[in-house]
């Protein structure tokens, strides 16, 4: 399903190289649920939006499915990430101004679904993850949980087949935590979503079916 083949990155600070990923191989097989775990500044970041396609490695080769997405031009690597790729953050990117309903749809912009196809879809995936009744409210309206919760629905929209997360309760407290991660783990269970969650608590690690740890940009299969 993901396959990183001898992937290094750099930033340059200057004149000054600055190595944050050395070699890295690794392969996520298609519904798995896989924690990168790392402490801070240890490049999972990093690995997550090099995988995600959000930026380049210097080198390297990244598959999703049998795609290379590192020799990809920029269009087709953004209508592919469109496609197949859903992210959530850890602080949630909802659009301020629209609706739940709204928001949870937005991945649906480019797509050719007519508006109450789009509807019924996002209704149904707010049902998943508990938030039907908060369809029409705004995302200033709903706590942290419930807000990641929406970005989760969002995230699923477009039937990726595989779902990045980066530090996705980082930002909630412990039972809102388990509450998500319970979430994460039953989509992945019914949808076999495949999905790779970045996280600095070996707790929530813990809850997944396997961890990798990144250590000065370098991993540990365990
Ligand atoms: N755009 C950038 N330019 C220069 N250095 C960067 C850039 N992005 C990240 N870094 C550096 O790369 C290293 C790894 O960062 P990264 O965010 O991937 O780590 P992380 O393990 O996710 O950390 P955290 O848990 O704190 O988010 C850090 O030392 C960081 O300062």
């Amino acid at each position: 399903m993901l396959r990183v083949e001898d992937l290094s990155h750099f930033f340059r600070k200057g004149k000054e190289v600055v190595p944050i990923l050395h070699d890295i191989n690794l392969e996520i097989g298609q519904g798995e649920m896989v924690a990168l775990l790392g402490i801070s500044g240890s490049g999972k970041s990093t690995l997550l939006n090099l995988m995600a396609g959000f930026m380049k490695p210097e080198k390297g080769k990244i598959y999703i499915g049998d795609q290379d997405i590192v020799r990809m031009n920029e269009n087709r690597l953004a209508e592919y990430r469109r496609k197949h790729i859903g992210f959530i953050f850890q602080s949630y990117e909802l659009i301020p101004n629209l609706t739940i309903r709204e928001n949870v749809e937005l991945p649906l912009v480019f797509h050719t679904l007519s508006e109450s196809r789009r509807k019924k879809k996002s209704l149904l995936l707010l049902e998943q993850v508990d938030l039907a009744d908060k369809a029409e409210m705004y995302p200033s309206q709903l706590s942290g949980g419930q807000q990641q919760r929406v970005s989760i629905a969002r995230s699923l929209i477009s039937e990726p087949s595989i779902i990045f997360a980066d530090e996705p309760t980082g930002n909630l407290d412990t039972q809102t935590e388990e509450e998500i991660l319970a979430i994460l783990q039953r989509l992945n269970m019914e949808m076999k979503t495949t999905f790779v969650i970045v996280t600095h608590e070996a707790e929530v690690a813990g809850e997944m079916g396997r961890i990798i740890t990144l250590k000065n940009g370098s991993l540990n299969h365990t």
